[in-house]
């Protein structure tokens, strides 16, 4: 479980102080305008820039408290347009920074449509089907590396997963993120800038501008048409369908 008490960065760029909890299971949307600080606060529930304000605790430890060969067993992070620095095969890749899987490599590539990509290099891949290869890694991390007593999945932040998907991966990618944190009782977070896909897919949103969380809640409490016109400065028609599905947004022409 993740927990921030006031958390935040004073320096610049600064995220203002939040609180907030992400349970096993659930998944988290992070949305915004662009330089609203996403991407910034990914880094800060990664460990990698560790929080200058208040508490930010992973299973009840402080996130700085814990070694690093550990925490990799416990989050990963799959940064936004991820290169991979070597010219490995699909296989070899997703097995990287994992206990040698064979089985679980496998059934990665199979659940991201990339069992036919296995042998390829990487160098020669599309972006979507890179970006679905970094996924599978991440993924593989915590899976592979998930000791026998651990309770969860563990905690994976992926930032802007979806950015080089087409209409079809995007939503074969976010059911999968569904069933991985059902399945594994793992949390997951996204940064998202398709809004249709956070309302549709998370437990909870987080909606940031200028460095500061302005609204959170189950994706009905934050993803309002007034305020969603108001942050992003667009006009737009809201769908709002009678069986209580999640709302769903056009752009006006
Ligand atoms: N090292 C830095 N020094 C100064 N400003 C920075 C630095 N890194 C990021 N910023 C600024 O902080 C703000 C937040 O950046 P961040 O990358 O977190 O935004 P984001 O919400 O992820 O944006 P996007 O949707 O465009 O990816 C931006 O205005 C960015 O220019």
């Amino acid at each position: 479980m993740l927990t921030l008490h006031q958390a935040g960065f004073t320096t610049t760029p600064s995220i203002a102080p939040l609180d907030g909890t992400l349970r096993p299971g659930e998944l988290l949307a992070i949305v915004g305008p662009n330089g609203a600080g996403k991407s910034t606060l990914l880094s800060m529930l990664s460990g990698f820039r560790p929080c200058e304000q208040g508490e930010l605790h992973l299973d009840g430890k402080p996130l700085d408290e814990w070694p690093i060969t550990t925490l990799a067993n416990r989050r990963a992070l799959v940064a936004q347009q991820e290169l991979p620095g070597f010219d490995w095969q699909t296989f070899e890749l997703v097995s990287l920074g994992s206990n040698p899987c064979s089985a679980l490599v496998v059934e990665l590539l199979h659940d991201l449509d990339l069992t036919h990509l296995a042998k390829r290099s990487v160098l020669s891949l599309s972006g979507g089907e890179r970006q679905r290869v970094m996924i599978a890694r991440g993924v593989c991390q915590l899976l592979s590396r998930r000791s026998s007593t651990a309770k969860d999945g563990g905690l994976l932040l992926l930032d802007e997963p979806t950015s080089a998907l087409d209409i079809g991966q995007q939503q074969r990618l976010m059911r999968q993120l569904r069933a991985w944190a059902e399945r594994h009782c793992m949390a997951i977070v996204c940064v998202l800038h398709d809004l249709n896909l956070a309302s549709t897919y998370a437990d909870q949103v987080w909606l940031l501008h200028q460095g500061r969380r302005i609204a959170q809640g189950n994706p009905a409490q934050v993803l309002t048409p007034r305020r969603i016109e108001e942050i992003y400065q667009v006009n737009i028609n809201h769908i709002a369908r009678e069986d209580l599905s999640p709302p769903q947004f056009l752009l006006a022409p």
